[in-house]
C-alpha cells in the first residue's frame, strides 16, 4: 500500500489530526535552525501519543551519532529520515548503529540528480525524492517549491520512493498521477505559516491522496 506522510508536527493537536485523517507516517523535524523544530521533552510526548497509530519518522540533517542516539532515545522512532548531505557509507553506517529503516533524501532538479540516487540502492529502504531548495534557503527541505515530476518516468524503482516538495491539498493528486509514487510527504503545503499546520488542511491532504493512490490501483 502506498504510504502518506505528514511532516513537521509539533503540537498535540495537529498530531491528533493527522493519526485521525489515517496518515501512515508521521515525521518530526530536529533541526534548530527550521520553524518546525522540537525538543527532546516534545518529541517523548508526542512520540507517547502516536502510540502505534502511525510510524514515526525522526528528520534529521547531517546528524552526528551523538546527535541521533539523542533522537532514538526521545522520540524512539520506528524510521529515520536523513534529509543533509549523508554519504551512502553515512547512511549504511546509521542503518547498522540503530537498526531502522532509513529514508534518504534526495534534492532533485534534474535527471542528472536521479543518477545521483543510485548510489544508495541496497543502502536505504527508501528514497525521498523533494526539490532542491533555493540558493538563499535557510534549510535544506521543508521549502515548498516542487519540481518537474515528470523527471520521475525514467528513474531507476528499485528502491520505493516517496515524493515529496511543494505537495499540498491542490496538487497531489496531479503529482501522484504523474509520478506514480509509492508514498508522498507534505510538510508546508498544510501548514497557514511556517510551523503552524491547519489540521483542515492535513485532513484534505490525506483524503485527496488516499483516493487518487486507491484510483490508480
Ligand atoms: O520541514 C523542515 O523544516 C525541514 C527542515 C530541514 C530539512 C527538511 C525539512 N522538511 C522536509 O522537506 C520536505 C519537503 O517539504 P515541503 O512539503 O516542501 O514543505 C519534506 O520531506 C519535509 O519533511
Amino acid at each position: 500500500m502506498a504510504l502518506i506522510k505528514i511532516c513537521g508536527l509539533s503540537t498535540p493537536d495537529t498530531l491528533e489530526a493527522a493519526l485521525a485523517a489515517g496518515a501512515d507516517m508521521v515525521g518530526f523535524v530536529f533541526f534548530e535552525k527550521s520553524p518546525r523544530h522540537i525538543g527532546y521533552d516534545l518529541a517523548a510526548q508526542l512520540g507517547a501519543q502516536v502510540s502505534g497509530r502511525a510510524r514515526k519518522t525522526a528528520l534529521s540533517v547531517d546528524a552526528d551519532d551523538a546527535r541521533l542516539d539523542a533522537i532514538v532515545a526521545a522520540l524512539a522512532p520506528d524510521g529515520l529520515q536523513l534529509h543533509g548531505k549523508e554519504s551512502p557509507e553515512r547512511v549504511a553506517a546509521v542503518k547498522a548503529r540503530y537498526g531502522l529503516p532509513v529514508l534518504k533524501a534526495i534534492g532533485v532538479s534534474s535527471a542528472a540528480d536521479l543518477e545521483g540516487a543510485a548510489a544508495y540502492r541496497g543502502v536505504a529502504d527508501w528514497l525521498l525524492l523533494d526539490a532542491k531548495p533555493p540558493k538563499d534557503a535557510a534549510h535544506p527541505g521543508g521549502n515548498g517549491v516542487t519540481f518537474d515530476w515528470t523527471l520521475l518516468k525514467h528513474l531507476d524503482r528499485t528502491l520505493p520512493f516517496m515524493l515529496s516538495g511543494g505537495l499540498d491539498p491542490a496538487n497531489v493528486a496531479e503529482a501522484i498521477r504523474i509520478s506514480t509514487p509509492d508514498g508522498v510527504d507534505v510538510s508546508s503545503g498544510v501548514e497557514d505559516r511556517p510551523g503552524v499546520k491547519n489540521p483542515d488542511k492535513i485532513r484534505a491532504f490525506v483524503e485527496r491522496a488516499r483516493a487518487s493512490f486507491t484510483s490508480s490501483r
